[in-house]
């Protein structure tokens, strides 16, 4: 059996004259934690409510459990979860209050969803809160009972948009490790992110810019695969070098970090730290060294060339 999730071709969204996803071709395997990454308005939530059936495709095909996607939106509702991007959750209800109004629309039966209920509040650290008004937690604890509703009637997909975008490090980090708890026990899951650090945690990833997938794979392999040499310049001066290398040819891109200057000089130079060398003759007080890709780098060097 396939152990295809989710595919698409040449899936595409318009809204008047705007597109907002551009011919995404996707495939999505059983146990991956697949990344959109991309900046605000790329496209991640709009290709994620077509993957769940709440948005038509204007063109293109969706499969979700090898069903076609919006038809098959009603039966799959019990093998999906999706966690949007504002908290959806009744703020003048309770932890517990939302939880069971989630599997009463899920139509859970009342003994298993209180038994349910009780295990994810014990998982997810929420029993102390059991009690307390939603709106009245901290935007970690928020991020935790939105999870735990997501996860209540216990789905095969799950959809998380942004998840971590308004809690601090360390809370990311241990939503993190729950996400490699629920893959563990047969999950799937989709998450949207414009954070490195997160798509770095992904399996797989799709870099996202205009509606346009750019590149995907795995982060190692999309850092393997970059189209540049990265060279890290320190020293004095490091604005006007900045300027300077910005006006150079085959220079994609400069940006400083710290007291460091990273430069990403496009693959087809054959001579990257000769060329740079030479080019920053008038400053003496520099001093350069090529360096190992990160996903920034990726990220940088995708989205200044053409889409794949
Ligand atoms: N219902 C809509 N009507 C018109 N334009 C829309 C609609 N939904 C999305 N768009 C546009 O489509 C583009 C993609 O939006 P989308 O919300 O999918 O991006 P995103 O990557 O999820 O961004 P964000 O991180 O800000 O949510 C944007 O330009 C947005 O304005």
């Amino acid at each position: 059996m396939s152990d295809l999730v989710v595919s698409t071709q040449g899936l595409t969204r318009r809204f008047k004259e705007k597109t907002a996803v551009s011919n995404l071709d996707l495939e999505i395997r059983q146990g991956q934690i697949y990344g959109f990454l991309g900046p605000n308005g790329c496209g991640k939530t709009t290709t994620m409510r077509m993957l769940t059936g709440l948005l038509t495709p204007s063109s293109g095909s969706v499969s979700v459990l090898g069903r076609p996607m919006p038809q098959y939106a009603e039966p799959l509702k019990n093998e999906i979860g999706y966690m949007t991007q504002i908290f959806s959750y009744y703020r003048d209800m309770t932890v517990l209050e939302n939880l069971r109004f989630a599997a009463e629309i899920y139509g859970m039966p009342r003994r298993k969803s209180a038994d349910r209920i009780d295990e994810l509040l014990t998982t997810y650290d929420l029993t102390e809160n059991a009690n307390q008004l939603s709106g009245s937690m901290s935007g970690g604890q928020r991020q935790k009972l939105a999870l735990a509703a997501t996860v209540l009637h216990g789905p095969k997909l799950l959809f998380l948009d942004e998840p971590t975008s308004a809690v601090d490090p360390e809370t990311r980090r241990s939503f993190w490790e729950q996400l490699f708890d629920l893959v563990d026990q047969g999950a799937t899951m989709i998450v949207s992110t414009h954070f490195m650090d997160e798509a770095e945690r992904c399996h797989k990833l799709a870099i996202l810019e205009h509606g346009v997938k750019k590149a995907d794979g795995s982060p190692r392999q999309l850092m393997e695969d970059l189209n540049a040499t990265v060279i890290e310049v320190e020293g004095e001066g490091l604005r006007q070098v900045k300027h300077l290398l910005d006006d150079t040819p085959k220079v994609l891109s400069t940006a400083q970090v710290g007291a460091r200057l990273r430069v990403l000089v496009d693959k087809s130079e054959t001579e990257p730290m000769a060329m740079i060398t030479s080019r920053l003759s008038d400053f003496s007080n520099v001093t350069m060294s090529v360096q190992r890709p990160n996903l920034e780098d990726v990220f940088v060097s995708a989205t200044k060339g053409p889409a794949q």
